[in-house]
């Protein structure tokens, strides 16, 4: 499977935040967006997922433009985990992972055993399922979000699009859920995400966009991308990229304020 972006550009209405931007992802590959706060990355998501219109351009699933396919199809294909929010009831945590099962389920039914089963074994392989009958209003940030994660685990999908995934989780929670989008992406699925942590992008992406006053300014595979120069050009801080060996991994990068 391979979504493409082609010249997309979009925003709100009639003020434009992304700009004439290409880039594809395929099954198996994470691609990694970074960008400063406020750059478009989340925009950018809402209109991959068809929530938002596209101003220009096209948006392809296997040659197929977005808009040709219908809602419940493309519940099948796109999986999100948005950033943590509040809804505005008092689900139990289980309600909100049982909601990525809503796709496969008919109108006005309830879940099956099958869903039920899906949903606990994607909260079990996160960890979580302690908070299976907890209210998700009242559980932690971190809790929250590795909810979102389990939702959009139980939904299937062959791609996931996740906007932040490791924010407000603790340093393990964090290192858990890359190790995971690691094997997600060797079980054939495909990840596209944001991240504030170009280190995070050396632990689990095949590739990297970077996105500078909403245009593409560089993309590639994590070391062609993360530089010194090109960190100092969208963060403006200066940093080293160095090579760590690990004893029992693949070699990686890391970067550090100098
Ligand atoms: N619903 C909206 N209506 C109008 N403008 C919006 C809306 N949501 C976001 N924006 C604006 O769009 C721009 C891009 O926001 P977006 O959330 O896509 O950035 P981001 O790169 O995801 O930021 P961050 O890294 O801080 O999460 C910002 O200037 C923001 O104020």
């Amino acid at each position: 499977m391979k979504i493409e972006l082609k010249n997309v550009t979009c925003g709100y209405g009639k003020n434009t935040i992304i700009k004439d931007i290409s880039m594809e992802i395929k099954s198996g590959e994470a691609l990694c967006i970074l960008g400063p706060n406020g750059v478009g990355k989340t925009t950018l998501f809402k209109t991959i997922l068809g929530f938002l219109k596209l101003q220009k351009g096209e948006i392809l699933i296997d040659g197929r433009s977005i808009y040709d396919y219908k809602t419940k199809e493309l519940a099948k294909i796109m999986g999100y985990v948005p950033q943590a929010h509040n809804p505005p009831f008092p689900f139990k945590v289980i309600d909100i992972v049982l909601m990525g099962r809503i796709s496969y389920m008919g109108a006005f039914s309830s879940p099956r055993k099958k869903d039920m089963d899906i949903a606990l074994r994607a909260m079990e392989t996160l960890d979580i399922l302690y908070l299976k009958d907890r209210i998700y209003t009242e559980i932690s940030g971190g809790e929250k979000q590795l909810t979102l994660i389990a939702r959009a685990l139980a939904q299937e999908a062959k791609m996931l699009i996740m906007d932040e995934p490791t924010s407000n989780l603790d340093f393990g929670h964090q290192i858990r859920v890359l190790n995971h989008i690691n094997d997600l992406i060797k079980s054939g699925i495909g990840v596209i995400m944001t991240s504030h942590f170009p280190n995070h992008v050396f632990l689990c992406a095949t590739k990297v966009s970077m996105i500078k006053d909403g245009k593409l300014f560089k993309i590639g595979t994590p070391k062609q991308v993360i530089t010194k120069e090109s960190l100092k050009d969208i963060y403006g801080i200066d940093t080293e990229v160095i090579d760590i060996e690990r004893k029992h991994k693949r070699n990686i990068s890391y970067c550090i304020p100098v």
